[in-house]
């Protein structure tokens, strides 16, 4: 069965650690934001950004320039509820098919983990996930209902939500996890990975 295939970037958080917008921080000589949207774009149906707060729309626009009529911005309907909330906005304004999800604060889409999750569409799980970071991973677009569940039922557990739906749990990624999985968090974090 063909599945459509969207990106969803979550950046409605508060970058309280970096203390400056982690989306905006430039990586070569690019916002952060700019560069996941437009690596995401090259494979994706759809790229939506879940921006948190309406206010940030404006800001997000400028930061993708050129990419900005190609990207889809939605609020959370759950403020203050944390990546939860960022999924659900995305899943709700997706119709169907798979969703490959996304922090603002990694530098990187990785080939072989996009690669190994493809791998599994057909199975239909809800969700596709390796071992290493079950949030970074693919979503049926459909599950959004059982999202807003959770966080009306204010449990805002990623672990929680896994064990009542249907997952695929594929095994670490093998060879040196850290590029792909890296996410930049403080100040030290951006340093490293820019001074790399
Ligand atoms: N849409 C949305 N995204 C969120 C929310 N909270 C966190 N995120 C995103 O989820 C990802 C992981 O967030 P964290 O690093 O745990 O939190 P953060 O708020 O970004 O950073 P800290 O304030 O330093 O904890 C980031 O891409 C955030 O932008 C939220 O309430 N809504």
């Amino acid at each position: 069965m063909q599945q459509a295939i969207h990106a969803l970037i979550l950046a409605g958080g508060q970058s309280t650690r970096m203390g400056t917008d982690k989306a905006l921080l430039l990586i070569e000589g690019k916002p952060l934001l700019y560069r996941l949207a437009s690596q995401t774009a090259a494979f994706a149906q759809t790229v939506t950004i879940a921006i948190g707060s309406p206010q940030r729309e404006s800001l997000y626009r400028e930061a993708l320039g050129d990419l900005a009529p190609q990207v889809n911005f939605v609020a959370d309907q759950f403020p203050g509820c944390g990546p939860l909330s960022g999924l659900h906005a995305g899943l709700s304004v997706i119709a169907d098919g798979y969703v490959f999800v996304i922090a603002c604060d990694m530098p990187q889409v990785s080939a072989p983990l996009l690669k190994q999750l493809l791998s599994k569409i057909d199975s239909g799980a809800d969700v596709i996930h390796t071992a290493d970071q079950p949030f970074h991973a693919l979503y049926q677009a459909r599950i959004a209902a059982q999202v807003q569940a959770a966080l009306e039922a204010k449990d805002y557990r990623l672990m929680g939500l896994l064990n009542r739906l249907h997952t695929i749990e594929l095994a670490p990624l093998e060879g040196n996890r850290s590029d792909v999985f890296t996410n930049l968090n403080t100040p030290e974090d951006y340093n490293k990975y820019t001074a790399e």
